[in-house]
């Protein structure tokens, strides 16, 4: 048995009732064969694979809180410190009824490769409760926010553990976390990234995922002689990444054709109006038929189905496992030439695979959403100096990145005999220098 099926098969046994990171892990390995079979003998001896996939710790605590009527709830916080091989550990927390310790454990081993395609010295890591933020009032969203880091303060620091948004998790939240993080230890430290603007936070942070989706978008498309302008797109979610993602293709001459959230979908034909979109999901947090009630042209679906719309790119910017086989099936039938990932591993296994055999660029999203992890180290680095850079300079330095990932990502497809697979990319990249950071510290 070769050395990545034993590490597998004993991932496989000892986190068998964690389906979402038993499929990261085993993207990750199965594409990093050829990198460990070169290497085996070091690799093994060093038993790097398996270091790899354990988490560094995982703390899991109790988050009590007072709702409106004065009953006290009890949700569990969980904060999945990953890898600090190359710097402080660094993830965004997700606040949805879903999240349990395999969600955070995907989320963080994934984190890990992602930070280290950036460029950037920042470590993985991931965190979040099965608090559900939707419904609740303001106050009640501070007695959680308070709760949770009242316990998480202990783990986390701008030199330790920095921990940001994700699903559920906005600049309300973020600001929340500060004030009592603050309030705690007395510290005003780049603790928390995505911060208000007032406080420390960076512009364009906002913005970064989305927009990074769309630069990486933009290069691979050049780099396969097309360009973005006049493309359909079709993008799933109505959150920060979506939104952004939204706004940046219209930008580029693109038309986004839907949005979705979790209880429906809205096609627009005439494309998105993105101000009502704002205005529905980041004023009002409201559902998408609130949308579609003020815009003719729109058609609301309940349920899934976005991908059955016809569309030249498709960004998925909701949640992990929401474009199936099938749904890759109707990509493909309808001329799909990109798919590239906003969330966090939306692509199964097998749809991925189908759409990487029909010839439909695929970047995963390790690397084409790490736009919002590299501007928050950004944003640490903004906090260091005690500087605050403009729009203009951040945004470019995220351009920047998202043009290198593409590169980086593409050359090591190539280096090992894949040629435009970019999800072997992304992991052999970000495989290699996490690992040579961590054999050069020793063994811990
Ligand atoms: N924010 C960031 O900077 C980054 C985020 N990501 C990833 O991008 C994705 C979206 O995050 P973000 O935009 O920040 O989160 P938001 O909470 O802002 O938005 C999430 C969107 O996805 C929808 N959604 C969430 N869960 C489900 C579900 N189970 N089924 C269907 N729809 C769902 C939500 O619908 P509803 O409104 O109904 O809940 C909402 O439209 C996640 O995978 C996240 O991990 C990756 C990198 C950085
Ligand atoms: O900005 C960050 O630190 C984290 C962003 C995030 O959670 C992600 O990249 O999935």
């Amino acid at each position: 048995m070769s050395y990545v099926d034993e590490v597998l098969a004993r991932v496989k046994e000892k986190n068998a009732s964690e389906p979402e990171f038993l499929q990261a892990v085993e993207e990750v390995l199965e594409t990093l064969r050829p990198v460990i079979e070169a290497n085996e003998e070091k690799y093994k001896k060093e038993a790097l694979l398996e270091r790899l996939v354990e988490p560094d710790r995982q703390i899991k605590f109790r988050v009590p809180w007072i709702d409106d009527k004065g009953q006290v709830q009890v949700n569990t916080g969980y904060r999945v410190q990953f890898n600090n091989a190359i710097g402080p550990y660094k993830g965004g927390l997700r606040l949805h009824p879903s999240v349990n310790i395999g969600i955070i454990k995907f989320l963080g081993f994934e984190q890990t490769l992602k930070n280290s395609l950036t460029g950037l010295p920042i470590g993985g890591g991931k965190g979040g409760s099965d608090f559900d933020p939707k419904g609740k009032s303001d106050r009640e969203v501070m007695a959680f926010c308070q709760s949770f880091i009242t316990e998480l303060y202990k783990y986390i620091g701008a030199d330790v553990d920095v921990p940001a948004g994700d699903i559920g998790t906005g600049a309300r939240e973020i600001g929340y976390m500060y004030g009592q993080y603050k309030r705690i230890t007395g510290r005003y430290e780049g603790v928390l990234t995505g911060k208000g603007l007032t406080f420390g936070g960076s512009l364009a942070r906002t913005e970064a995922t989305g927009y990074g989706l769309l630069y990486i978008t933009r290069e691979l498309m050049k780099c396969h002689g097309m360009d973005i302008k006049d493309k359909v797109c079709c993008v799933s979610g109505s959150g920060n990444v979506a939104i952004y993602a939204t706004e940046k293709a219209q930008q580029m001459g693109a038309k986004v054709v839907t949005v979705s959230d979790s209880t429906g979908w809205v096609y627009d034909p005439e494309g998105i109006d993105l101000a009502l979109l704002k205005e529905v999901k980041e004023v009002k947090r409201a559902r998408l038929t609130e949308y579609a009630a003020a815009r003719p042209s729109a058609q609301y679906h309940e349920g899934r189905g976005v991908w059955q719309i016809k569309c030249d790119i498709a960004l998925p910017c909701a949640t992990q496992n929401e474009l199936l086989l099938e749904d890759a099936k109707q990509l493909v039938a309808n001329g799909c030439t990109a798919v590239c990932e906003g969330a966090n591993m939306p692509t199964t296994l097998e749809a991925t695979k189908y759409l990487q055999d029909n010839g439909v660029l695929f970047i995963c999203g390790k690397a084409s959403n790490a736009g919002g992890v590299a501007t928050s180290a950004l944003e640490m680095s903004q906090n260091s100096e005690r500087m605050s850079w403009t729009f203009e300079e951040v945004d470019a330095k995220l351009e920047q990145i998202m043009i290198n990932i593409y590169h980086n990502i593409d050359d090591a497809a190539k280096r090992y005999g894949m040629e435009g697979n970019y999800v072997a990319g992304a992991n052999i990249a970000g495989f290699e220098k996490v690992a040579n950071a961590m054999i050069a510290q020793g063994i811990f």
